[in-house]
């Protein structure tokens, strides 16, 4: 939508229809019934004209007042049942369901999303979209319509009215209410921006917050809690200011706006005064004129309320929908699952999305069926974002991955990734008891199943020395468990998941020599059988590796077992040299 521009009932209205969804109908019913309450309640002001007129007529006939307040009174009732019908939009659930379904959508929309768009959105901002951003799109949809009608339908209504009357008041009344307009596009000009900044503002807040809640243990053990504050307390005071510069920027239309009001009541006054002297008017009809335009005061003050409402829901939706047009990786036809579990890259270069140099270049290896495949080189070479690739994290700009020789963009994400576990460094157990955290590879694996494979990942024993073994949650021993027997319970998870191919980004590189040896013999009864992928920073852990890969700067330049490589006398032939030597230093101390 463009801004600075006058927001058009149809802009409004292709809108509200936008967040209906399903419920269309139903809000359109509930439009024709506010465009009823508001012709009627326009109609209802119009008969000031006749009725005053008979009040003072030279012969005052009591029937005939009687007669026009009995009609003003039946426009005003229908007016009231009109609006109460079209408010059953708003009461009859269709705002819960319509909100209920963005949300769902929206869920779906995080299932499908490549993983690489959405790790660019920060948790608090996720959080802000679905929760308050979902309410501020929909809880006002029926408010809205029905402002807007009164807004335009009011104002038209009396003004035909007038001109029946006296056509020089209409014009009068003409003349001056467009002055509405700049008021209107002023304080929506202000107000759109405000409304967007404050969102973003909003989703920055959330999101300093949750990351301060997250490393508020690490920030304590170092002591620096008031420094890295400093976030949190710039968006805090970043949304006061917005928050400040909103209300006082929106106020002044306002006040013009009341002012304005008071001008065409002055206006019509003076001029009407004359028209009376000039005996073409009567002061009956300037007085029923008077009270009739009075009453334009409220559409014309909601005519301003309206754009900070209109505003909050265009401002709302317009993030919702951003995560809608995220399109989901296409998964190409023929589908196809793979049958071998060899994996194949060829020729693969992949940039992260507006970075200008290549995470991977031109990466070309095989990994046959059952065979264990480690890379290895310096930090930020690619290692993380090649695995990622087999993961179908986002799709390469060049080149294919193919598992079983099917290249996965023909795989589901479910076939895709049924073929595959994944054991990281930092382990994510859910607020759930450790049979549910194991349980989840593996939907329909049974107590027994669960517990025999705790035992293959040799956690069985510190799981049954827990004071609910199995049943305890880990919401309530989260913190008291190591490093080393999370990260059995993650394997535990894979051993269970029994995947062909297993990715390890070297679990045990955080532990000490105890855990390590417990996860490395964990880690021994996964791999049986797997095709395997492992990242390595410690060259000594996969000197038995069946092939070896050297990245540097995202380009293999170097491959081979750790025979091959060290009489190679190369790149990682340095690595190995400079690790051996620590190694020495480390037994000499
Ligand atoms: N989500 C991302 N967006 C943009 N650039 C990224 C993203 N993730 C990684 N990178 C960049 O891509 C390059 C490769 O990163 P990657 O994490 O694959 O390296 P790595 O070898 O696994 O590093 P480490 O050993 O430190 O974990 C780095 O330059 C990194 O900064």
């Amino acid at each position: 939508m463009k801004k600075n521009q006058f927001t058009s009932i149809s802009t409004i209205y292709k809108l509200t229809l936008e967040l209906a969804g399903d419920k269309e109908n139903e809000f359109k019913k509930s439009l024709i019934y506010f465009t009823l309450a508001f012709v009627s309640q326009g109609l209802a002001f119009g008969m000031f004209y006749p009725m005053l007129k008979s009040m003072f007529a030279e012969t005052f006939i009591l029937s005939n007042t009687f007669l026009y307040l009995g009609v003003m009174a039946l426009f005003s009732v229908i007016s009231f049942w009109a609006k109460w019908k079209g408010h059953d939009f708003d009461y009859t659930g269709n705002i819960v369901e319509i909100s209920h379904d963005i949300r769902t959508k929206l869920g779906v929309a995080l299932r499908k999303m490549p993983l690489e768009k959405l790790s660019r959105y920060k948790t608090g901002e996720l959080n802000s979209i679905f929760s308050s951003n979902v309410d501020e799109s929909v809880l006002h949809m029926g408010m809205i319509a029905s402002m807007f009608l009164q807004i335009i339908i009011v104002p038209i209504t009396i003004v035909i009215f007038t001109f029946f009357v006296d056509y020089r008041l209409a014009l009068l009344i003409l003349l001056i209410l467009p002055f509405a307009i700049p008021l209107y596009n002023w304080k929506r000009n202000d107000s759109n921006k405000e409304k967007v900044e404050f969102n973003k503002a909003n989703a920055i807040l959330e999101a300093d917050f949750i990351e301060y809640i997250q490393g508020l243990p690490v920030l304590r053990a170092v002591n620096k809690v008031g420094v890295n504050a400093q976030n949190l307390h710039d968006s805090i005071a970043h949304v006061k200011e917005v928050q400040k510069e909103g209300l006082h920027k929106g106020q002044i239309p306002f006040v013009l706006m009341g002012i304005l009001i008071e001008i065409t009541l002055l206006a019509l006054v003076f001029i009407g005064s004359y028209f009376i002297l000039d005996n073409s008017l009567s002061i009956i009809t300037l007085a029923a004129a008077v009270i009739v335009v009075s009453r334009l005061s409220e559409p014309l003050s909601i005519f301003l309320g309206v754009v900070s409402v209109f505003d909050i829901m265009d401002s709302a939706f317009n993030r919702i929908k951003a995560i809608f047009a995220i399109n989901p990786l296409i998964i190409e036809k023929p589908y196809q699952e793979a049958e071998t579990f060899d994996i194949t890259f060829d020729n693969v270069s992949f940039a992260y999305e507006n970075q200008k140099t290549n995470a991977l270049k031109k990466v070309s290896f095989s990994m046959p069926n059952k065979t264990m495949t480690a890379i290895v080189g310096h930090s930020g070479c690619g290692k993380t974002t090649l695995t990622k690739m087999i993961m179908r994290y986002s799709d390469p700009q060049t080149g294919s991955i193919k598992i079983g020789g099917i290249n996965i963009k023909n795989m589901s994400s479910i076939d895709l990734m049924k073929n595959i576990s994944v054991v990281f460094q930092d382990v994510y157990l859910f607020d759930d008891t450790i049979m549910n955290n194991i349980r989840m590879a593996n939907q329909n694996a049974t107590d027994k199943e669960v517990e025999i494979a705790a035992q293959s990942a040799f956690c069985h024993e510190f799981i049954s020395r827990l004071p609910a073994g199995y049943n305890t949650t880990i919401g309530d021993i989260g913190g008291s468990l190591s490093g080393g027997e999370k990260q059995r319970i993650s394997i535990a998870r894979a051993i269970l998941k029994n995947a062909p191919i297993v990715i390890l980004d070297e679990p045990t590189a955080a532990l000490d020599t105890q855990s390590e040896v417990a996860v490395q013999k964990a880690i021994d009864k996964l791999l049986e059988d797997k095709t395997v992928i492992v990242i390595a920073h410690r060259l000594s852990t996969i000197s038995s590796a069946d092939n070896i890969l050297v990245l540097d700067n995202g380009e293999v330049i170097e491959m081979g077992t750790h025979n091959e490589l060290v009489n190679n006398k190369d790149k990682y032939f340095d690595m190995w040299s400079a690790q051996q030597r620590v190694k020495e230093w480390s037994l000499d101390a």
